[in-house]
């Protein structure tokens, strides 16, 4: 009996064409096939999803700049002068400072100014405040560090220098006409008073009340921290100490003891932009490189959540290529991300941008970027899902910020961090491993030299000397030195090769984690993998057949009774194990078993089967037989626990990408990029099967889906595929480069009868030359395609054999019923027995015979149905054929076999 699918179903022909097999190249042009093919599919993923490539090389630094500005016209008033611009001296937590200048220039400055007078009224000097004055001075002159002057004549010397704002000494105490002038001298003069006091007289009754208020510089270059600290303690306790003493027991007197407090003012932004820049940008410019790496998690996460990565390897992807094709694409990305993040940064005018060497800037954010990417690409070996993926990076994301927060604006931390009590080491540490402490240590010092100053004395933007290329190399004991605060750090060039380390550190070990972390199947390299051989001289020679199956039998002896199976079984067993077989795909005692103690789970147990050459093999079996974990550990994804496979001549266990580069898989789920198209899909893995793009490719590429009735939708993108036609184009991928052995994995599940059909002719069509093992739960299927069908159930094979042998054996085979007259029954036998030797009449009452054919007889049976149907002697009355369904068939043999345990050692 035939069984042809194309001529029962599908009556038109179909010729498929075929690659020329000289033309794939699997040697040395692999690489860079795989290479340039996987780039071309980023590229186009990548421009298909424009958005996101514009917001991460475009969009986030114009972003950032664009916050930035935000906040200097928000807190730029917040911000104090001379912030990340100077380092603060070495101070003392007790007693006031001598004031110093805006520059090195100590002498213009002044220490305290006092009035009576307040606001802009015009009043008498009040003596009794110099009294009072005069006695702080001298009472405080020795507790103090400051020297005061307390001749109250020497006071009034700088009346004389008042209306000439550019004093050129320094003044210990001056009186000054009124608040408003402190106030405008303060604001015209930053940083170069210390403190004023406003001293607010009032005389009710007979009582004096001394009021004052005291003035400060919280922004001065001394640690502002201490607003509330020792400094200004110390100066409203001498104060209330001098009112006190004035009073000397008269208690009309009266001071208002406790602190009234009033900062400073602070002049208008102009020219302290930089200020902000050099304070926020730490931060700010570190979240644009952190979109990137957000990116890079996600998108590199979900090729392997989606298993598109494995089913790229398992069509022999190099992990090489793999990583190398992402690395160039995110190359591009920093390296556009970081010319728009210095290109705005110059439009916006922030001066760290426009006063630094170009060059200074590429490799400091660029190198930044990069070093970032790498961690991002190391996390990605440790991580399986996208979403898992996403919060890693949004925590690393707030822990970086926090680290350029903590570290590398002006705040009190900072000092600790730059402070000589930070051993080197601990510095080191953070320099090897973390990216954003080296970022920040070169932003930092960058902006010591390129930001703008501000002269307290002229009133105007002081041009920062700029960061220049040979800043670079400034060391200990160089002039600048102590303005890049290095005088126990490392020279900012160090920043720069510490992140190259960084890069090149966190790439190997990426490389190293993805071979030695198991993927969801188990398999891994061990951990000294790099030190075997065969990693660095995989050789693709082919294994000694007859040799392989010996000593496989040997290593991997069988675990069960092989007397205990079905006599087919056995057969197939031996016939396995037979040195003498040339198959194409030879399984020899597979076992598999996943999970330990109580979670252990055997999924194979020690099957054996060969495929030879022009066949399909269907396996059925319920779900959980072991049927996929078969597939996946012949097409090397998942390692085997005992036993070998060997494909075309090459190990599974030994060489499972060598046994990859014969396979072509169909695997259960589809997995396809939803924004390729099938076209898209076809030419990449086209070129990872190592096949150029060329006029002959595209010929054989559309014929292919002609063949499946995809051509109509080929540019589509296979998101809006429907269920059937996603496993049509899953099938047609596996055929790419036309492998010696195809693996289907339920490849018409969800398709409707009529494409389905379009699928068998096309395997039918395609086994020619080449074995495939089909995995289906359709028997029709099975029954249609399947040479060999083999039964398992429970990880163990327990039929096989050809459809008709099958329902031969488990089933009736071929049933012919037929009515015949009483009196015409025995001539009607005696026809029916010399027409089909040996035939067997299962039932014979009442003229209803019904005759059973088993598989020898299946060669009469059309010349006895011609018989039936033209009736010369006019014996028949009716007739009727039928035959049992592989389905029985199934059903029986997993019943039979359902309350049995299998005994193993
Ligand atoms: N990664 C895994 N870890 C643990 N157990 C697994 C794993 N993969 C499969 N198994 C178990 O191994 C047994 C065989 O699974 P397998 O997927 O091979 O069955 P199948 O015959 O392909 O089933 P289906 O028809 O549903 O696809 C099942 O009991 C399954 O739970």
């Amino acid at each position: 009996m035939e069984k042809k699918v194309d001529k029962e179903i599908i009556s038109d022909s179909l010729e498929i064409k075929l690659w020329n097999k000289d033309k794939i190249n699997k040697k040395s042009g692999l690489w860079f096939i795989q290479f340039i093919t996987l780039l071309k599919k980023n590229i186009t993923l990548q421009l298909r999803y424009w958005k996101t490539a514009l917001l991460l090389s475009v969009i986030s630094p114009l972003l950032s700049m664009v916050l930035v500005k935000v906040f200097i016209i928000l807190n730029g008033n917040e911000v104090g002068v001379g912030k990340g611009v100077y380092h603060p001296p070495e101070y003392s937590l007790s007693g006031i400072e001598d004031c110093v200048g805006p520059t090195d220039k100590q002498d213009k400055c002044i220490n305290l100014m006092f009035t009576n007078c307040i606001d802009n009224a015009i009043c008498e000097r009040d003596p009794t405040v110099d009294e009072i004055i005069s006695n702080f001075v001298q009472t405080n002159n020795d507790r103090m560090n400051i020297k005061w002057e307390s001749d109250s004549n020497k006071w009034d010397n700088w009346e004389n220098d008042k209306l000439n704002y550019n004093i050129e000494k320094k003044y210990d105490v001056v009186h000054v006409p009124n608040s408003d002038f402190i106030y405008n001298y303060a604001l015209n003069h930053q940083n170069i008073t210390n403190f004023g006091i406003v001293f607010d007289v009032k005389k009710e009754a007979n009582i004096t009340n001394y009021r004052y208020q005291l003035w400060f510089n919280s922004t001065s270059n001394y640690n502002n921290t201490d607003i509330f600290g020792s400094r200004l303690a110390s100066v409203a306790r001498g104060i209330d100490e001098a009112i006190i003493k004035y009073a000397n027991g008269d208690s009309n007197i009266r001071p208002q003891l406790g602190i009234n407090l009033k900062d400073f003012p602070i002049p208008p932004l102009n020219g302290y932009e930089d200020v902000v820049v050099a304070t926020c940008g730490p931060m700010v410019f570190f979240c644009v490189s952190m979109t990137i790496f957000i990116n890079i998690l996600s998108t590199v996460v979900s090729e392997k959540e989606s298993k598109i990565r494995f089913s790229m390897e398992m069509m022999g992807l190099k992990q090489s290529v793999y990583w190398l094709s992402w690395i160039v694409i995110y190359v591009i990305y920093f390296f556009l991300n970081t010319i728009f993040t210095i290109l705005f940064g110059k439009l916006f005018g922030y001066s760290c941008f426009t006063n630094t060497n170009f060059f200074v800037l590429l490799l400091t954010y660029f190198l930044f970027g990069l070093a970032m990417g790498a961690i991002a690409i190391f996390i990605t070996t440790f991580v399986n899902k996208s979403k898992t993926a996403v919060l890693i990076g949004i925590s690393i994301l707030i822990i970086g910020f926090l680290f350029q927060s903590v570290l590398f604006t002006d705040s009190y931390l900072t000092y600790i961090w730059w402070s000589d009590k930070v051993p080197q080491y601990i510095r080191k540490l953070f320099s090897i491993f973390i990216p954003f402490f080296n970022f920040g240590k070169l932003y930092v010092d960058i902006n010591y030299l390129s930001s703008n100053t501000y002269n307290y004395i002229t009133n105007t933007v002081v041009k920062g000397k700029g960061f220049h290329w040979n800043d670079l190399s400034v060391k200990q004991g160089d002039e600048l030195s102590y303005v890049l605060n290095l005088e126990h750090m490392e020279p900012t060039s160090h920043a720069l090769y510490y992140m190259l380390g960084n890069i090149v550190m966190y790439l190997v070990l990426t490389i190293y984690f993805d071979n030695i972390i198991s993927n969801e199947y188990g398999n891994r390299k061990p951990i000294y993998y790099f030190l075997l051989p065969s990693y660095w001289f995989n050789s693709n020679k082919d294994i000694n057949n007859r040799d392989w199956l010996l000593k496989t039998q040997k290593k991997y002896p069988s675990k069960i009774n092989i007397e205990e199976l079905d006599d087919d079984v056995q057969d197939h067993y031996k016939y396995t194990y037979n040195p003498e077989n040339n198959d194409p795909v030879k399984v020899i005692n597979l076992r598999k078993v996943y999970g330990r103690g109580l979670k252990k789970k055997v999924a194979v147990r020690n099957s054996c089967l060969s495929i030879g050459k022009n066949k399909v093999v269907a396996l059925l079996g319920q779900n959980g037989a072991g049927k996929s974990t078969t597939m996946n550990i012949i097409s090397g994804l998942s390692p085997p626990t005992k036993g070998d496979i060997l494909v075309c001549n090459k190990s599974v266990r030994k060489n499972p990408s060598a046994v990859q580069s014969e396979l072509g898989i169909c695997p259960q789920h589809d997995i396809l990029y939803k924004d390729l198209s099938a076209m898209e899909h076809l030419r990449l893995y086209s070129g990872i099967k190592g096949i150029k793009n060329c006029p002959e490719l595209e010929e054989i590429l559309i014929n292919r889906l002609k063949a499946v009735q995809l051509y109509t939708v080929k540019d589509a993108r296979a998101g809006t595929y429907s269920g059937g036609m996603k496993r049509r184009l899953s099938m047609i991928i596996a055929t790419i480069g036309d492998p010696n052995v195809i693996l289907l994995d339920e490849p018409t599940t969800g398709m409707d009868p009529v494409n389905r059909r379009y699928v068998w002719r096309f395997i039918e069509e395609f086994k020619k030359d080449r074995c495939v093992l089909l995995t289906t739960h359709s028997m029709e299927e099975a029954d249609a395609l399947g040479d060999d069908i083999v039964i398992m159930s429970k990880g163990t094979i327990k039929a096989i054999g050809n459809s008709v042998h099958l329902k031969n054996k488990f089933g009736n085979g071929y049933r012919i019923s037929v009515l015949v007259d009483v009196e015409n029954l025995k001539a009607f036998k005696l026809i029916a027995k010399n027409m089909v030797p040996g035939i067997h009449l299962a039932d014979d009452s009442a003229g209803a015979l019904i005759y059973d054919f088993n598989e020898e007889q299946l060669n009469y049976i059309s010349e006895f149905v011609k018989y039936l149907d033209e009736n010369p002697d006019g014996y028949v009355n009716t007739w009727g054929m039928s035959q049992t369904t592989l389905e029985e068939v199934f059903l029986y043999v997993i019943h039979s076999d359902s309350n049995r345990k299998f005994k193993e050692e």
